[in-house]
């Protein structure tokens, strides 16, 4: 399914968060949203699964605008993964998927055998089955991330959302979830602040800076402009090959200038 931007501005404490973005996310791609702190990734993504209205501007999602989708076939369809994972409630790992079938389940209907598959799959699928019966809140901070991924799978929507998705985890797993919603074939929109993963991982690139979109592509063309020197202030190197010669991008620091020396006194 592909999401569309079109005009978007949101408003957010009275100033602009977005202004005038303009997009279209490709169906059955990775697309990497990029940009520093505070650029508008999370806002933007919040869009397309409702938790926030345009000001102006539109977002469809295969051409329906968002904001006329019924929640329950809109939460059916895209499937979420924001930072924070919910600590209040004393829901076990196995509980807390559950509640990512909720959008195919009739109220206070009980769990049918589809969804214990669904959340048996999904808890397999980023390896916490034997997890399955501890609290979420006595996880440590990347098995609840993997939780809260399995939760989004557990959903099945055909559009996957995820919001700064490897937050939290070890190399090993960062590379594994990375790999994993590659090969899902379905629409996923990621924010990332890696811009390695991104490069090496994503499909597509989308650069916000300060509410605006500033570019998009595919990672070896966005990533190496001059504009994510300007943006992030860091220069891509192409280092290591793989052995399908595969280059992947890393990043340094702008060199700065070496400081001048000013003339000793004598
Ligand atoms: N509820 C709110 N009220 C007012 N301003 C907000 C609100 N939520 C976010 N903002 C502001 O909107 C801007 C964009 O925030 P957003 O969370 O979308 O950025 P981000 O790119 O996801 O940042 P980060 O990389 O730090 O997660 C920031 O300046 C933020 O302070």
């Amino acid at each position: 399914m592909s999401i569309e931007f079109h005009g978007l501005r949101v408003d957010l404490g009275g100033r602009p968060v977005l202004t005038g973005v303009d997009l279209r996310i490709r169906p059955g791609r990775v697309t990497a949203l990029i940009g520093p702190n505070g650029s508008g990734k999370s806002t933007l993504l919040r869009t397309v699964f409702g938790a926030r209205r345009p000001t102006r501007g539109r977002v469809t999602i295969d051409g329906a605008d968002v904001v006329r989708i019924p929640p329950r076939q809109l939460a059916r369809t895209v499937a979420v993964m924001l930072q924070d994972a919910p600590s209040e409630f004393d829901l076990t790992v196995r509980e807390t998927v559950m509640v990512g079938r909720a959008p195919h389940q009739a109220a206070f209907a009980p769990d049918r055998a589809v969804d214990r598959l669904a959340v048996d799959r999904a808890l397999r699928t980023v390896g916490l089955q034997e997890h399955a019966e501890r609290l979420l809140r006595q996880l440590s901070g990347g098995q609840r991330q993997r939780a809260m991924l399995a939760r989004a799978l557990a959903q099945d929507g055909r559009i996957l959302v995820l919001d700064e998705p490897t937050n939290h985890l070890d190399i090993t797993h960062q590379l594994e979830i990375m790999r994993l919603v590659g090969g899902l074939g379905i629409t996923v929109v990621a924010a990332l602040h890696d811009l390695a993963l991104a490069a090496d991982f994503c499909d597509d690139v989308a650069v916000l800076h300060e509410g605006r979109l500033r570019a998009f592509g595919p990672p070896s063309e966005i990533l190496c402009a001059p504009l994510v020197r300007e943006v992030f202030g860091v220069d891509p190197r192409p280092s290591t090959e793989d052995a399908s010669g595969h280059r992947f991008l890393r990043f340094r620091p702008v060199a700065e200038p070496a400081p001048t020396r000013a003339p000793a006194h004598e």
